[in-house]
């Protein structure tokens, strides 16, 4: 008998390596109003709807029943009939769905190549990362772009996917094309894929599945211990973990990085810790930006929580709701992680008050 959940991962392996051969080949040729500016000031660019579009399309052939969690909706594109957006979206998602990628593809489990779709069915497919979240039954998460800061500067992003039941996550992939094997060698070979199933592991590959190695993050060792972060100062308060750091004692500088990148990095032991403290006030983290890079960490040796050491719930719908920022670390720094950030925030309130 075969492990649980080796369809499910083998599929989302194949749908996160086709949607990075969209995404990387779309970067190459990306021009000025391909992106769009959404409601929240967020970007959006037809990479980002194209690689929903299309692992949606994979997922719909092979689990029809399973209902989608995506980052994004099609509205703004039906709204402009005629948009030359729209033409662009449909263009690449057909071009990814019939690509022979040849080697690991996905052809070689029996459920594709895809066929071309219409434009009407491709919006469908975006539109169904509609579903709500819950805390029952099986659903799947999609980030199709994470970072897409990133992505549009030419740095880290990542496609990812993972398949929730019942609320846990089961099956995490993660594909960051930039991201370099060894970030020791910036220039060496770049591009890599982060595999986790529950209870079964965590693996980095490169694109292609080649040279698979599992994942192991190494003890707590204060000498080499830092933080990776966020890039954008929006998403993170660079000047909190600025603080955690000093109380820490920690001498190396953070890493900072854009997307779930950050949680493989963490994985593979290149950084002690991923420290995502609030940069304002009632921000709530998606489900999609945590929900495969907490379970890589996981089954590397880690543990992911919100600042106060609360378990993430990826049950409350397409948020973390209540949670308080995410940290993740080796198990043997978590608590003293915790107690820092306790310290840097009442050290914070304390001064806004003898500030008022
Ligand atoms: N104010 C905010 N605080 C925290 N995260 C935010 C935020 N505004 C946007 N984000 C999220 O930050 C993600 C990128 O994270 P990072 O900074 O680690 O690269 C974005 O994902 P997308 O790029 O998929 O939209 C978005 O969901
Ligand atoms: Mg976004
Ligand atoms: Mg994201
Ligand atoms: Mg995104």
């Amino acid at each position: 008998m075969s492990l649980p959940f080796t369809t499910e991962k083998q599929l989302a392996i194949a749908a996160v390596r086709r949607a990075c051969h969209l995404t990387s080949s779309v970067f190459n040729k990306l021009v000025k109003n391909e992106t769009l500016t959404k409601g929240d000031k967020s970007p959006v660019t037809v990479g980002d709807y194209a690689a929903q579009a299309l692992i949606s399309s994979m997922l719909n052939h092979a689990y029809p029943q399973d209902p989608i969690v995506g980052e994004e909706d099609a509205t703004e594109l039906r709204a402009e009939s005629g948009s030359t957006l729209r033409e662009r979206i449909v263009e690449l998602t057909n071009e990814a769905l019939t690509l022979d990628l040849q080697q690991g593809d996905y052809a070689e489990w029996g459920i594709g190549p895809g066929k071309a779709k219409t434009p009407e069915q491709l919006m469908d497919e975006i539109d169904r990362g509609n579903y709500g979240g819950g805390r029952t039954g099986r659903m799947w998460c999609i980030d199709p772009i994470d970072g897409t800061k990133g992505f549009l500067r030419g740095e880290q992003y990542a496609v990812c996917l993972a398949l929730l039941v019942d609320a846990q996550v089961q099956v995490g992939v993660i594909g960051c094309p930039n991201l370099p094997a060894d970030l020791s060698q910036p220039e060496g070979q770049k591009g890599c894929l982060f595999v986790a199933v529950r209870g079964q592991g965590a693996q980095q590959m490169s694109l292609m599945g080649a040279n698979p190695t599992p994942l192991s993050m190494p003890p707590y060792d204060p000498s080499t211990f830092n933080f990776l972060e966020s890039v954008e100062a929006a998403h993170t308060s660079h000047s909190t973990n600025d603080k955690i750091s000093t109380l820490l004692e920690i001498t190396r500088k953070p890493i900072r990085m854009d997307s779930q990148a950050k949680y493989g990095c963490l994985a593979r032991g290149d950084a002690g810790a991923y420290m995502r403290m609030p940069a304002g006030v009632g921000y709530q983290e998606k489900i999609w930006d945590h929900a495969p890079g907490s379970l890589l960490v996981e089954e590397s040796g880690g543990i992911v929580t919100d600042s106060r050491g609360t378990p993430l719930d990826f049950g409350l719908g397409r948020t973390l709701g209540v949670n308080h920022g995410v940290i993740a670390t080796v198990k043997s720094a978590h608590s003293r992680l915790i107690d820092a950030v306790a310290k840097a925030l009442s050290n914070e309130e304390g001064d806004t008050k003898s500030k008022a």
